[in-house]
């Protein structure tokens, strides 16, 4: 596909919405109505209006634009379509079939619908992937006829750390409402209010995700960078608005269809900053994969961190996107510093002087002077334009990245950026995390989470607002059809394959087992290890204890991805040559790590 047939997409969405005219709102870009190309029939004066709205289509059909009426404060966002860029190619997904397998073997499943109105809504067909938390199948919505994704996690409670990343998360990705970001649908309604154990969120179903994406599809073009750029920062400036850091951006959290469409999902990470929190509660679980981390965070440089570093993560998955490669796939902590001054050269003495974190200052200060690479020799097809983005948002000094909204104002994305599509969240009120406040016990999440998925039961939640008591009771909820489905899939899912069991990733930590900052305001390193090897590693970071505990052998990463592999395996992509990405997840050589510890012991004698 070339420049025109985009010019041609782009022709027809402003057609098709010729009638919603708007004055024009653009970011004030100096170029903004000169000159020929695609850009510029991007940056038409036609724009949809914030408060136009389409009804969203199906997913997997019809037209790609979409919009979505906000909850509460939030604008209504008319979007792109994007029907001009070529699709990009999406493993198709084939592991098992439901519904099939159900009516041959006359399972009970299908008589269980009559009962139970809500349940009847969603029919289950494949499972199309697994986490540590618990299967992802798709479906269908029999009500719209419209496909979506469902994650059974399973066993919510059985640590009351993991049950308050789900609660962040599902609170989250209600409140941001956003086309950039994954939707949440629905969630079952558990039997029980005192005893329910699996949860079922039903997502909009998405094809693929960027890592994969990235994988198959050697012949992406400049258009598509840019417009896979253009929604990520797009998203992010919502995201971020809210006062929410995601803090674990990596392709793999970036859902992708064939359409070009990305949405940012797994929010488990996620955090919201109220201006008063302690950074020690809101940093000391930081797990994040650390391919993406960016150098603040790969040595507690900082007591207090940004937004920017998302943006840094934005940065490293756009060089992924234009080499097919990761761009700084650390081996640990301080090989990451290493491979980020490679590049980037060594930061100057300002730079350096800001770091609050001793270790990593003077591990910094005592580096080999490396100059940087230019990035036109690094990424030597890249639009320079492209390039010169990229070097802003890899700024090693989070205060010289730009902001998500001042990225999209940047000459790159002239013609293709405009507020009216850009729209920012309402700061979340701090009544909705005031959990994170207090220790909780399971009991409390579980009523937190079942107050949470009474938000998408409206009448039920009047009911628990008024006290009612009957909902303390069993309730026909059709949570007991999807659990026999679910145990039903995952028997066969991975058959033949090479098949692991999931472990959980107990990311957040337990609240007693968190350490409090010394009187830098740093971690002073307490130990959270639970292995040898985790030991090992801690030895190898530069004063942050968790910078590297996704790292662990023990930690479910490894196992996920041979999963994940597994099920890549299994799908079929039609005349693809897949490039060789390296996953994050790569074990972590002995030697190395010896090296390295003997480096950094130097460093402290
Ligand atoms: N809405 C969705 N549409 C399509 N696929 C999805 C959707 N949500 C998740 N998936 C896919 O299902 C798989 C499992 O997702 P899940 O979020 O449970 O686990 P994960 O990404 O491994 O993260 P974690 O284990 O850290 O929660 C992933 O391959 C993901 O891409």
């Amino acid at each position: 596909m070339g420049s025109n047939n985009f010019v041609d997409g782009v022709r027809r969405w402003f057609h098709r919405r010729s009638s919603t005219t708007v004055p024009n709102n653009q970011h004030n870009h100096p170029d903004q109505n000169s000159g020929n190309g695609y850009r510029n029939s991007r940056c038409g004066k036609r724009h949809v209006s914030l408060s136009e709205s389409h009804a969203r289509s199906p997913n997997g059909g019809g037209d790609a634009s979409e919009s979505r009426e906000q909850k509460g404060n939030l604008a209504i966002v008319g979007d792109f379509g994007i029907s001009g860029l070529s699709l990009i190619k999406v493993h198709k997904r084939t592991h098992f079939n439901m519904a099939a397998d159900s009516q041959k073997k006359g399972t009970p499943e299908a008589d269980f619908f009559t009962e139970y109105g809500e349940a009847s809504q969603y029919q289950i067909q494949e499972v199309i992937g697994k986490g540590s938390y618990g299967v992802v199948g798709s479906a269908t919505d029999t009500h719209t006829g419209e496909r979506v994704a469902i994650k059974k996690i399973n066993d919510v409670f059985e640590h009351v750390s993991d049950a308050t990343r789900i609660l962040r998360e599902i609170k989250l990705l209600r409140l941001l409402r956003h086309p950039d970001v994954v939707e949440i649908k629905h969630i079952m309604l558990p039997p029980s209010r005192r005893e329910f154990r699996d949860i079922y969120v039903i997502f909009e179903l998405m094809e693929s995700d960027l890592h994969q994406v990235i994988k198959a599809n050697d012949d992406l073009t400049p258009e598509h960078y840019q417009f896979f750029l253009y929604q990520l920062l797009r998203g992010l400036k919502y995201i971020h608005a809210a006062n929410v850091f995601h803090r674990d951006l990596k392709p793999k959290n970036i859902l992708a269809n064939a359409d070009c469409k990305l949405k940012i999902c797994d929010f488990g990470l996620a955090r919201v900053s109220f201006n008063d929190a302690p950074s020690a509660i809101f940093w000391t679980d930081y797990v994040a994969t650390r391919w993406y981390r960016a150098p603040e965070l790969c040595g507690s440089f900082f007591s207090k961190y940004t937004p920017a570093i998302d943006i840094w993560s934005i940065g490293c998955i756009f060089a992924e996107m234009l080499t097919g490669k990761p761009l700084f796939p650390g081996k640990n902590v301080v090989h990451q510093l290493d491979l980020m001054t490679d590049l980037l050269g060594t930061p100057p003495p300002e730079a350096i002087a800001r770091i609050r974190n001793e270790k990593a200052r003077r591990y910094l200060s005592n580096m080999r002077k490396k100059q940087p690479v230019p990035f036109k020799q690094k990424f030597p097809n890249a639009d320079p334009l492209a390039l010169r983005l990229l070097e802003r948002l890899l700024a090693f000094d989070p205060k010289d990245r730009p902001t998500a909204e001042e990225g999209l104002a940047d000459p790159y994305f002239h013609g293709l950026a405009n507020l009216d599509r850009e729209p920012s969240a309402q700061p979340i009120s701090k009544l909705e995390f005031e959990f994170e406040r207090r220790k909780l016990t399971k009991d409390d999440v579980r009523e937190l989470i079942y107050r949470e998925i009474l938000e998408y039961h409206p009448q039920m939640l009047q009911e628990y607002l008024r006290g009612g008591d009957q909902i303390s009771f069993m309730y026909p909820s059709g949570v007991d059809r999807f659990k026999r489905q679910f145990a039903h899939l995952e028997e066969h899912y991975g058959k033949g394959e090479r098949s692991m069991p999931i472990l959980r990733q107990n990311a957040s930590l337990p609240r007693e087992r968190v350490c409090e900052p010394n009187n830098d305001g740093e971690n002073p390193g307490a130990s959270v290890a639970t292995s040898p090897s985790k030991a090992a590693q801690q030895s190898n970071n530069l004063g942050n204890p968790n910078s590297d505990a996704q790292h662990d052998p023990n930690q479910p990463n490894s196992t996920r991805c041979l999963l994940k592999s597994a099920s890549i395996s299994a799908s079929k992509c039609i005349g693809v040559q897949g490039r060789e990405t390296e996953h994050e997840e790569a074990e972590v050589n002995d030697e190395a790590i010896d090296g390295l510890s003997r480096k950094v012991e130097a460093l402290h004698a």
